[in-house]
Formats: structure tokens, sequence, C-alpha cells
């Protein structure tokens, strides 16, 4: 049965990157995925966008929606302080099963919680199975159409505290419109926009940052 691009991917970083170091395992992949294969990271130029907010936020409970390979969860918990920790929600196991690898082979997993599940099903679940009071950072980066309605159940939840920042990956390409239009219309959150491009292409993308105001 032959590999997935995933596993591709995986195979690459197991041979290409130094064990425990996340650095070299970030590179791995974006050496791969710019010169083999295209895949959905967030990439080096995103990735230094996302590296500034979280080094921002100091987020001592860090979540994330969209796990796939796990290059933006190696990101986060890297920089993350002791103690601190990344849960990250995916739905596809065959994607869980090697960010699963990617963590350890980097040597962040003992920060980081992989929560195999759709997000709507995940997120009600943070309070009570996951120990989870507030979250201090929210990444969004899985399917486009989920950034909105997760946004709202967040809130629902009781799971952001004034200050509480998302950060939404894509906002151009493909595009979350509906997500946009209900925090940049939201007394609640005070939005900034950051253009970049779209991960190993030319094409123009952006993040927008939602900082919840209680
Ligand atoms: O489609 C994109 N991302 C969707 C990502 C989806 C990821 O999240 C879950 S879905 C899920 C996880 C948790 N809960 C519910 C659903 C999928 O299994 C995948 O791991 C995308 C597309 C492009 N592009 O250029 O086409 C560029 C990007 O940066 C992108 O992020
Ligand atoms: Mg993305």
């Amino acid at each position: 049965m032959n590999q997935s691009k995933e596993e591709r991917i995986l195979n690459f970083v197991l041979q290409n990157a130094v064990r425990g170091d996340p650095c070299s395992v970030l590179e791995a992949i974006d050496k791969y995925c710019s010169q083999k294969e295209w895949s959905m990271n967030v990439g080096s130029e995103k990735g230094l966008i996302l590296d500034k907010v979280v080094e921002e936020v100091s987020p001592s409970v860090a979540l994330e929606l969209g796990t796939y390979c796990g290059y933006s969860g190696v990101r986060i918990a890297r920089l993350l302080k002791a103690g601190a920790r990344l849960l990250t929600v995916e739905f596809n196991p065959a994607f869980a099963a090697v960010a699963k690898q990617v963590f350890e082979f980097a040597g962040v997993q003992d920060k980081v919680k992989l929560i195999e599940g759709p997000s709507d099903e995940i997120i009600p679940q943070l309070k009570k199975k996951y120990e989870v009071d507030t979250v201090d950072f929210v990444f969004l980066d899985h399917w486009k159409d989920r950034y909105k309605p997760d946004t709202i159940l967040l809130q629902e939840c009781n799971l952001l505290r004034k200050g509480s920042v998302l950060l939404a990956d894509n906002v151009i390409i493909p595009g979350a419109p509906e997500f946009l239009n209900y925090v940049r219309n939201n007394s609640h959150f005070q939005c900034t926009n950051y253009p970049a491009h779209l991960e190993y292409m030319k094409a123009s993308d952006a993040m927008e940052k939602a900082v919840f105001l209680g």
C-alpha cells in the first residue's frame, strides 16, 4: 500500500531533522513542502507571525484547531514557557498519527496534548475532561467554515477570558469570510490583519488576530 503525502513528510523529517531539535523539524518540513510536495502547513513566513503572537501572549494554555502534520503545533510548543501546554485538535486519525510522531521526534510531546475528534465535540469537553479553565491563545487552522461557529462555541463554553487571543490562518486563501465578518463587526473583539503569502507560494494570504475584550 503506497505512502500518503503526510507519511512522506514524516519520513523526510525522520531522515533529515535532528531528534529533539524542533527548529530542524520545521526546516525539514518547509524544505520538503517547498521543493517536493506542496502541503498546507502554515509555513515559515506566516510561521514568523505565529511565533511573534505566541511570544507576545506567552500562553499558559494554548489551543490549536487543525493539527494536520504537527508543523504549527511544533512551532507553538517550542515557544511555550515551563509548565505551559498546547491542546491540539485533529479529527483525521491518519493525520493525528503523523503529528504524534512529529511531536515526539521534535521533543515537544510533554507540552502537547493531541486530541482526536472534531472541534465542535471537543471544545465543550475542554473544561471538564481536559481540566481547562480558559484558553489564553487559539490558533485556528482547520476547516475554514468552522472558524466562526467554533469562535462562538468557545464563548458559549466560557473558554475565553478578557485578553484571550485568537489567530486565524488563511483569511484570504482559502478564505474565512464569515469569520472575518463576525469578529470585525463584533464589539467584543479587537482585530488586526497580518498580510503575508500562502505557504510555499507567491499568492497573497493573511492571518487575522482577534483579541477577546470580555
Ligand atoms: O484547507 C486548509 N486547511 C484545512 C485544514 C484542516 C485540518 O484540520 C482537520 S479538519 C478538523 C480538525 C478539527 N476539528 C474539525 C475539523 C483536517 O483533518 C486537517 O488536518 C488549508 C488550505 C490551504 N490551501 O491553500 O488550499 C492553505 C492552508 O493553510 C490551509 O490551512
Ligand atoms: Mg492553514
